[in-house]
């Protein structure tokens, strides 16, 4: 019999086939979104939503100005009619994040009132929270609205240009993308042509450089943790801009392009970072698109414009009857209209003459980005985006350069009980590895974060025990850091408290009020024990850092007591748990005493770092279930090995094991972590 290989045809019908099936998931997830979003904040009783501390009740606007990019910034406090404190209650909203703002109805309202008043809300990014008031800027425009729903748009958007793309005109990259062309890896690097502007690379991160920068037309680097991934593609813009090239640098989240924005900044290069400003780093602000037009010119004038709608804003209040204020209103709308007018003209030539240019992968889609002529485009952290976040950017490229990990937490996509949206776990990263095997790609292999003992479960359980501690960070410990004093704690690089024996079940919050919050309480365990403030007998708990020591008690809050009376400063700790409700809990009982420690979820810590990370597992009851930590794409699609008590640490959050330069900590049941 005869073995027949694959025509053009058939291979550009099964192209067809897996865009298809793409659109078809991505369709399916947007539906599913909205109707969780719609789940979420719309059906889920606002007291749940705050006790979870999704949602800040009783509060009252008590200023509306005008900010950064003429948006209508709204300040809100608590209600003195409704609150004795003039504290917000405890939340999770943070800078950045996406929220709505709906008028309270009161508990008698009927239904269908209610739910006017809901559509009345207003959708906005939060720009700064402190202890009194939560500041909003309101998305008037569509345009920056990238709510979820909005993001899976551009995403079937991006794979639509892609199908009709794939029956004319396919770029090379887009051959290689879809085996149609085999990868010809770039095999010669003459020394003589390549000088390292940074003369701190190592080998393995100077072979990467080489091999992108050579690269015709895609490149791959496999970066572990702590590699190094960041400060390579620093070097490689840096060549590309010398080389007088214009590059577009994207990443799947606001945090993955500024850290690069971040190094960036150090190298003078003329560069933007375009997006919303209150979701862009702070050390990146000046920096930002909003930022740039504010302080040119043209932004002189805007900033004219802006003081008359401020102006006219004040007015509102003042107005005598509706006719008055509906007038007003009109002014601000003419003159917020001029704003953008000019903003338009101006946000243009910065993108002409700016070399680099940064921003998240949806925000490539966007009317600032789209319409200008890159010649490379970097994706960072593109292991954890989604295939179709990809082709935002790439979709007219001639070169790109992937960075990332498909060893480390994938693409998030909708939860759905059927699992059907698991095809969209494989990252582009990660299919073109499997697609062209290794020659696709660099690895890094020298870290420089974590401690040795830190490293090596990571090392061995997923990279193959290939990676090696440099020397500078092999053996670092919390003890030598400026005045930490050695105790049993500051000299262990890694302890385990393991609450297995002891009574610390988790609790879950009151279903009295029917099956609509079930997904919520899965979602979101909390365990007092492990986040309590005052430890019921921290005598009988042996503080004694022995390596996965079984103890009958493990308490989060008394570990970071602990290290912080020994020296160590609180900004350089962080506390991650993989539940929300256990983020509200540790920051009630440790944020007041320790305003500078970091508090977060392991999603929200990847690609960050501090010299010592608590984390925090949280379950722990009869049946053993450990729902979340479970998740295959927590455990990067590896099988962990069960833990032995006294030889080896386990969790799902291989990843946020990742994290700490000289010190972790774990808190868990090891035995129902291990089931
Ligand atoms: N060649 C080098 N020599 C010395 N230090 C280095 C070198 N390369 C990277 N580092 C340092 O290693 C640390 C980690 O680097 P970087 O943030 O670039 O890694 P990464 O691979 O992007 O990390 P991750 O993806 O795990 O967050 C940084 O402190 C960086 O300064």
């Amino acid at each position: 019999m005869k073995r027949r290989s694959p025509t053009n045809t058939t291979i550009m019908e099964s192209i067809e086939v897996y865009l298809d099936k793409h659109l078809n998931l991505l369709e399916k997830a947007r539906q599913s979104e909205l109707q969780l979003s719609d789940d979420a904040v719309a059906r889920v009783d606002p007291k749940l939503l705050s006790a979870r501390g999704l949602a800040c009740l009783n509060l009252s606007v008590s200023r509306l100005y005008t900010g950064l990019g003429g948006k209508t910034i709204v300040e809100l406090v608590p209600d003195s009619a409704l609150n004795t404190s003039a504290r917000i209650p405890v939340h999770t909203l943070r800078t950045g994040d996406i929220v709505r703002i709906e008028e309270q109805p009161s508990g008698s309202a009927k239904k269908q009132a209610k739910q006017e008043l809901r559509d009345k809300g207003l959708a906005g990014v939060v720009v700064r929270t402190t202890q009194q008031k939560i500041a909003v800027a309101l998305n008037m425009d569509k345009q920056v609205n990238l709510d979820f729903p909005r993001r899976m748009w551009l995403m079937i958007q991006a794979v639509t240009d892609l199908k009709s793309k794939a029956s004319k005109d396919l770029s090379r990259i887009m051959t290689i993308s879809f085996g149609l062309s085999k990868y010809i890896p770039p095999t010669e690097y003459p020394n003589t042509d390549f000088e390292c502007l940074d003369d701190r690379l190592n080998d393995s991160q100077k072979e990467a450089i080489k091999f992108a920068l050579k690269a015709e037309s895609i490149a791959l680097i496999h970066g572990p943790p702590g590699t190094g991934k960041t400060h390579t593609l620093i070097e490689i813009i840096r060549q590309l801009v010398a080389a007088g090239q214009k590059v577009l640098v994207c990443g799947p989240s606001n945090i993955s392009v500024d850290n690069i924005a971040d190094k960036l900044a150090a190298y003078r290069i003329p560069m933007v970072r375009v997006g919303h400003p209150a979701r862009v780093l702070p050390t990146v602000l000046s920096s930002s698109l909003d930022y740039v037009i504010q302080t040119s010119d043209a932004g002189m004038l805007v900033k004219d414009i802006r003081k008359e709608m401020d102006e006219k804003l004040a007015d509102v209040k003042k107005a005598r009857n509706a006719g008055d204020r509906r007038r007003t209103w009109e002014d601000i709308r003419g003159l917020r209209k001029e704003c953008k007018e000019r903003e338009i003209r101006c946000t243009q030539e910065i993108m002409r003459t700016s070399k680099v240019v940064l921003s998240t992968l949806h925000g490539a889609g966007g009317r600032d980005v789209l319409g200008q002529k890159f010649d490379v485009i970097i994706i960072d952290e593109a292991g954890q985006a989604l295939e179709a976040q990809c082709w935002i950017a790439m979709i007219n490229a001639t070169k790109c350069i992937l960075a990332g990990d498909h060893l480390q937490l994938g693409p998030t996509v909708p939860r759905s009980e059927k699992n059907e949206f698991q095809e969209l776990e494989l990252s582009l990263f990660e299919r073109l590895i499997k697609l062209h095997g290794p020659t696709i790609k660099k690895s890094l292999s020298v870290q420089y974060r974590m401690h040795q003992t830190i490293m090596d479960y990571p090392s061995n359980s997923l990279y193959s025990s290939s990676l090696v501690a440099a020397e500078s960070v092999q053996s670092h410990l919390l003890l030598d850091l400026p005045d930490v004093e050695e105790t049993d704690d500051t000299k262990e690089p890694l302890v385990f408290w393991d609450t297995q024996g002891g009574d610390f079940r988790e609790r879950v919050p009151d279903d009295s009020d029917g099956s609509q919050k079930r997904s919520f309480q899965e979602e979101s365990k909390s365990n007092p024990t492990e986040a309590c403030k005052h430890p019921t007998s921290p005598g009988s708990i042996s503080p004694s850092p022995i390596q996965l020591t079984v103890v009958c008690a493990a308490l989060c809050n008394l570990h970071v007591r602990t290290l912080v009376k020994a020296g160590v400063k609180p900004s350089d700790i962080a506390v991650i748990t993989p539940y929300n409700a256990q983020v509200t809990l540790l920051s009630d009982t440790l944020k007041s005493d320790f305003p500078d420690i970091e508090i977060g979820s392991v999603d929200g810590f990847q690609g960050r770092e501090k010299e010592a990370i608590v984390l925090s597992l949280v379950r722990s009851n009869e049946k053993h279930e450990v729902g979340f930590l479970s998740d295959e794409r927590r455990l990067n699609g590896t099988k962990l090995p069960v833990p032995k008590i006294g030889e080896s640490s386990t969790d799902g959050n291989i990843v946020a094991m990742t994290r700490p330069r000289r010190h972790l900590c774990v808190i868990g049941d090891s035995e129902t972590v291990s089931r």
